[in-house]
């Protein structure tokens, strides 16, 4: 066992222990960052951050959730990475390259271009992404994007009225998603978008940066919105833009809570 280092931070939130095995070799298999993410005995968090060399951008970036499964994208620990580097940087994960810039109390992030084909999602079987033809109860005709991650969005009038805890789960695991799913319920009123998530291994967060991605350009293209868009979470706030045929830039803070040690 060897004690290792690693920073909390959190984006609206949205909470993540950073792990820089730059520094020293980081091992961590997937019970571990189970038990690591457990608040009342490990850490606590929503994702576990491993940062590396890479020989393409300035940081590799590896990211699992608190279930242990790795993903390809997070946005909300993107901003916090970029702040942890203090300085503009590229950094690369599973979902490609992204270019985060240091503004003054945020960071902007280019998120990369959205997918809307049903087998990029993915989804089980061939169906329109825009308007599909499945519902879970009050959450009708959804829509899906991919932004590295999978997420399905469902416009409904109050996101706050869904009783996510019962489901967010049934819906991560509906077999129409082969990679499981994150959950995306949203209304929109003003050019503003009121959002809740249930995270994909990891249950309702207090706001996913990916998740605000998606829903943006998921109400952009039903013309619900146009960008720049306000994306209010349980957490705080994110400004999204993005235009048909471009890459999505999603603006927001960051956050330090504590550095600590651990026993690997
Ligand atoms: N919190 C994240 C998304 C983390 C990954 C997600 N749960 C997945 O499984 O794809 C964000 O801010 O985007």
């Amino acid at each position: 066992m060897t004690a290792t280092a690693f920073t909390k931070m959190h984006g609206l939130g949205n909470d993540f222990a950073i792990f820089d095995a730059r520094v020293a070799p980081v091992h961590l298999h997937e019970a571990q960052v189970r038990a690591l993410a457990d608040r009342q005995r490990g850490i606590g968090f929503d994702q576990l951050i491993l940062l590396g060399q890479s020989d393409k951008a300035d940081v590799h970036m590896r990211i699992f959730n608190a279930n242990g499964g790795e993903v390809e994208a997070c946005g909300n620990a993107t901003r916090c990475v970029i702040a942890l580097l203090g300085k503009d940087a590229v950094i690369e994960t599973r979902a490609g390259l992204l270019k985060g810039e240091l503004l003054d109390d945020t960071v902007r992030i280019d998120m990369g271009e959205p997918r809307f084909d049903w087998d990029a999602i993915p989804l089980a079987q061939p169906m329109d992404t825009m308007d599909m033809p499945v519902g879970w109860e009050m959450l009708e005709r959804p829509m899906a994007v991919n932004i590295g991650n999978p997420h399905v969005i469902a416009f409904v009038d109050d996101p706050y009225a869904v009783d996510m805890a019962r489901l967010g789960p049934q819906i991560e695991t509906d077999p129409l998603f082969p990679e499981g799913v994150n959950v995306n319920v949203a209304s929109v009123s003003d050019n503003a978008i009121t959002l809740r998530v249930w995270e994909r291994g990891a249950g309702l967060t207090e706001a996913c940066g990916t998740g605000a991605c998606a829903t943006a350009v998921a109400a952009i293209r039903r013309k619900l919105v146009s960008g720049p868009v306000a994306v209010h979470l349980p957490g705080g706030k994110l400004t999204i833009d993005w235009q048909p045929g471009g890459t999505i830039s999603m603006t927001g803070p960051f956050a330090s809570a504590f550095t600590g040690e651990v026993e690997l």
